[in-house]
């Protein structure tokens, strides 16, 4: 039975103090986090450590990267690679987010080869997706994510696949306030379970977390999670204030 998850990522922000009382207070709130879920916290690379280290005695709570180098060692001064990760106990990466692809250039073909690495080391992949305004303006944002999905992910076995979990963050609802509606979220993560059943069967895709990612809050999370297929959240902005995130992990699916 695929995982019901509360993905937090916090991007470029907080100081070392700052970071380390949000993760304390967020983890002494008596969370009850069941077997059937998972949190995650993709906190900042200098903080990766500290962060792992403090999960440790938390179940069902996990660290990620925010990104990873698509090559394991090697000069490329500035990168961080996923044996590093493994050796300090992090188990999840988010690839792909929609900021990497625009600032920094990232391809579908360069996600598939750290989508790669990541299951080599048995680190979970994050794998973004999702479209810009302009391409659900003209209601192309189907095909848009579809070949988001076959360019960086179906080359990966049954077994493969089965260990990403997939974020669905259309562009237009990260940071804007401005979230999908329930019902386009649960639309497209149907649309995307489709194309993963087409591609590897019913059974298989039904074993996949598929997140929303885009403006989540404390105020919306239950509403979208509550749709038959969409698995959680990967949070941005609600993530950085302990009680919003709390009651967002709350609300998932038990
Ligand atoms: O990009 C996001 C998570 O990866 C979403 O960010 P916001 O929740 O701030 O919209």
């Amino acid at each position: 039975m695929r995982k019901q998850i509360a993905a937090a990522n916090w991007k470029m922000n907080l100081t070392i103090n700052e970071a380390e009382t949000l993760l304390y207070t967020i983890l002494d709130a008596n969370l009850e986090v069941s077997e059937n879920q998972k949190v995650v916290f993709a906190v900042p690379a200098p903080y990766l450590t500290l962060a792992a280290k403090k999960v440790t005695d938390h179940s069902n709570v996990f660290i990620a990267a925010q990104n990873i180098y698509s090559k394991k060692s090697g000069a490329f001064t500035g990168e961080v690679s996923v044996t590093m990760l493994k050796s300090i106990g992090v188990d999840h990466a988010v690839i792909g987010h929609s900021e990497r692809r625009e600032y920094f250039n990232e391809s579908n073909e360069f996600l598939r080869e750290k989508v790669k690495l990541c299951l080599e080391e048995n680190i979970v992949p994050i794998f973004c997706c999702g479209e810009a305004l302009p391409v659900r303006e003209v209601n192309q944002q189907n095909q848009f994510v579809q070949t988001q999905l076959e360019e960086s992910l179906f080359d990966l076995s049954a077994d493969e696949i089965q260990q990403v979990v997939i974020a669905y963050e259309p562009i237009w609802a990260i940071g804007t306030g401005k979230t999908a509606t329930s019902e386009q979220a649960q639309e497209m993560h149907a649309h995307i379970r489709s194309q993963l059943a087409a591609k590897y069967g019913e059974a298989i895709a039904n074993n996949i977390s598929i997140l929303y990612g885009g403006s989540v809050k404390a105020s919306n999370a239950k509403e979208i999670f509550g749709k038959p297929d969409v698995d959680g959240g990967l949070v941005g902005g609600a993530s950085l204030v302990a009680d919003e995130f709390v009651a967002i992990i709350k609300a998932l699916k038990s």
